[in-house]
């Protein structure tokens, strides 16, 4: 039977300290150890991390790292870097780390290292293909049709490398089933000019396969004759896709999670902005990321350090939510991508035995790029009656020239994570910042392929942290399937109106709603 977290011994010692750090203050702790910045900080491949504003020290971090030997994650990391089947409920292996993995690498376990060809043979497939396609001047749109993880990864990376996207392209991302996403691409494309990319891992997925139909529709109604070269399919289910009349498919595994899936086939969108070589970049980046969780001791680990911290805020100082900044434009789908990510993972309340939990498990994640989320939100941050912990994305070079411009952002990210800690007593009443509020600071050298690869990568090993101290199963999602079930019972009942089995508030809506 799986180690319970809140049985270990690093667990009750974690408990005791938390109600010793109850008056801990951060102005304080920095007052008192001139070393703090630098010890609560990490380097990382790409990414620097300062932790020192959160509501930790030393101690507190040796008995998380306690908590990690009790909970066995080491073990853990070394199965999921192993090939073995640990997303146990659907009896599958994770290995979305090897899309990453260089086709020269050694040392692999050979559930990995059998895979390794395959993966190779078909990443240079689809970047031939990307590279066909970006020099086919004819082709001046692609809409990339899908949903979740095969809609936002790629989306995040095309918008956050925008400056690196050929001219002469135009990118299009329609998930929604709302007809009104696609109807408003449609509208200003033409189908001679135009790729569409049906993503979906299962290929089954009712808004993608809805939106797919009509897109195909629309194609042959323009006039469209030549599906073959206008339609690409990504997708584990490449049968299906041939059977939807898609000739042109780019296959991935069922080891790849669908929100952990933009490193396959479903990244297609991002090789076809930023071309082979930056694609590549990507990977090598992600995978700079994984050799150092892999390979890093745990007092060092960036992930592993972000993962135990993220545990010690939603068990111990009972915070519920985490709020994403990043201070660079570029990266404002990266909230909604790391939703997803993280809460789509860890939002479980049963272990790896199907037992329920007697701890939180994962946060609310939610945030807008800075500075706008400074004059919505904010306020609430700085002297609401909850504590977020905030986390700033920085990056240090802009990509562009107007003057002025980045200093003022970077100032504003600084002033605001300085603000929420040092706060302001003097001032009394309405005007009275409490501070030793808890921020991180990440900073990226460079917005490029490699740093957003890392990046990303850093996120998901968190979450695989986070959930592996938990004792859940990240990586499947049978949450989301009740919902699916109830929609396909009531869109007939639209038409019909007929409300019988209903409950009474589900049947006066239904009665509302109706159609025709
Ligand atoms: O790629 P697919 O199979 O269309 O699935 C899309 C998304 O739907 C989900 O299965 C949730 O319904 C996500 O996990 C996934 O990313």
């Amino acid at each position: 039977m799986p180690v319970r977290c809140d049985e270990t011994a690093a667990w009750a010692r974690l408990q005791q300290l938390q109600a010793t750090r109850r008056s801990f203050d951060l102005r304080q702790a920095f007052a008192g150890d001139a070393d703090r910045a630098a010890a609560l900080s990490q380097e990382a491949p790409y990414v620097f991390a300062d932790l020192s504003k959160n509501l930790i020290d030393a101690e507190v971090e040796q008995a998380l790292l306690q908590l990690a030997a009790d909970c066995g994650l080491e073990a853990k990391r070394a199965a999921l870097f192993s090939g073995e089947p640990i997303n146990s409920t659907e009896g599958r292996a994770v290995m979305h780390w090897l899309l990453r993995t260089p086709a020269d690498a050694t040392g692999l376990a050979p559930a990995a290292a059998a895979e390794l060809p395959a993966v190779h043979e078909t990443l240079d497939a689809m970047l031939a293909y990307a590279e066909k396609v970006r020099a086919d001047h004819t082709i001046t749109d692609v809409v990339n049709i899908g949903i979740g993880g095969s809609d936002l990864g790629p989306q995040m990376a095309v918008l956050a490398l925008a400056e690196q996207v050929a001219p002469g392209k135009h990118f299009h991302f329609v998930s929604n089933v709302d007809g009104h996403e696609l109807a408003g691409v449609l509208k200003g494309l033409a189908p001679e000019h135009t790729l569409f990319l049906i993503a979906s891992k299962t290929f089954t997925t009712a808004e993608t396969m809805a939106n797919a139909q009509s897109a195909k529709r629309w194609y042959e109604q323009s006039g469209g004759t030549d599906i073959a070269s206008h339609f690409a399919a990504l997708t584990t289910n490449v049968e299906a896709a041939r059977a939807f009349g898609i000739d042109t498919t780019f296959g991935f595994w069922d080891w790849v999670g669908g929100r952990y899936s933009m490193w396959s086939a479903i990244g297609l969108p991002v090789a076809l902005a930023i071309g082979a070589d930056g694609f590549r970049r990507l990977l090598a980046g992600a995978h700079a990321m994984d050799e150092h969780f892999r390979t890093a001791p745990l007092v060092q680990n960036l992930p592993v350090r972000l993962g135990l911290l993220d545990v010690w805020y939603r068990n111990f100082l009972g915070f519920t939510s985490r709020c994403i900044a990043p201070y660079h434009s570029a990266l404002r789908r990266v909230p909604a991508y790391l939703q997803q990510l993280e809460m789509e993972s860890n939002g479980k309340q049963v272990d790896l035995d199907g037992r329920p939990l007697a701890v939180g498990t994962s946060p609310v994640l939610w945030g807008e790029p800075g500075t706008n989320g400074q004059h919505a939100y904010f306020q609430m941050l700085h002297q609401g009656t909850d504590v977020v912990p905030l986390e700033f994305v920085a990056v240090r070079q802009p990509a562009h020239s107007l003057e002025g411009h980045h200093a003022k952002l970077l100032a504003n990210a600084l002033a605001q994570a300085q603000a929420l800690m040092v706060g302001k007593a003097d001032a009394g009443g309405h005007r009275n910042f409490p501070g030793n509020r808890p921020s991180s600071f990440f900073v990226l050298d460079e917005l490029t392929p490699e740093s957003l690869g890392a990046f990303i990568a850093m996120y998901e090993h968190r979450v695989f942290v986070s959930g592996a101290i938990w004792g859940i199963n990240s990586f499947d999602q049978w949450g989301v399937e009740l919902g699916k079930v109830l929609a396909k019972d009531l869109e007939p009942r639209l038409a019909s109106g007929d409300v019988q089995g209903l409950d009474a508030s589900t049947a006066q809506l239904l009665g509302r709603l109706k159609q025709g």
